[in-house]
């Protein structure tokens, strides 16, 4: 089970009004307990000093980046699952992403997806796989595996057959 209330976004940038920021808002609500913080953007160097800054005693630093590793969902709540006795803070970088002093601190680094998106569209798709991870961990409905939706198109096809 995930503990929402230990795990915090720290967002470079803020997120302006807008449908990103409806969508975020919709994932926060069914996310009780997760904290957003949000620095000021300047240099990768400096937002680098203030996420270290920020960082609470034993919390994990989950970097967002294009570059990091690739997870599938289930993979990812997986991932999530172990690391869940500890405090993690997932960042998203600003337009320049991360400084390469900060990548070398990381526990981990997540990428999205190899396509680059800008840092609101990245908040949004992060907060939407955390609450897909808590209920895959949970084992409810709302995950579907490719291969199980594949599985379900070819019982319809063969059953009409
Ligand atoms: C506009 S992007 C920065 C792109 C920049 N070229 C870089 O080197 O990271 C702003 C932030 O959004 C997040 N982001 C964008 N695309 C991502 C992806 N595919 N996977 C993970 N994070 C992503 C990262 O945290 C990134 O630092």
């Amino acid at each position: 089970m995930l503990n929402l209330s230990r795990i915090r976004i720290i967002a470079i940038g803020k997120q302006r009004p807008g449908w990103l920021h409806d969508g975020a808002a919709m994932y926060c609500k069914r996310l009780v307990g997760l904290e957003i913080i949000e620095l000021k953007d300047s240099t990768p160097d400096k937002e680098a000093q203030a996420v270290l800054a920020s960082l609470k005693n034993n919390e994990k630093l989950l970097l967002l980046s294009e570059d990091g590793k690739h997870f599938s969902s289930r993979q990812l709540a997986n991932e999530l699952n172990e690391l869940s006795s500890n405090r993690l803070a997932f960042v998203i970088g600003g337009a320049d992403g991360h400084s390469p002093q900060l990548k070398a601190k990381a526990d981990q680094i997540i990428s999205l997806s190899a396509l680059t998106f800008p840092h609101e569209l990245a908040r949004l798709i992060l907060l939407e796989q955390i609450y897909r991870a808590s209920t895959i961990i949970q084992g409810g409905p709302y995950h579907r595996d490719a291969a199980t939706a594949a599985g379900k198109a070819l019982g319809a096809i063969t059953s009409h057959q």
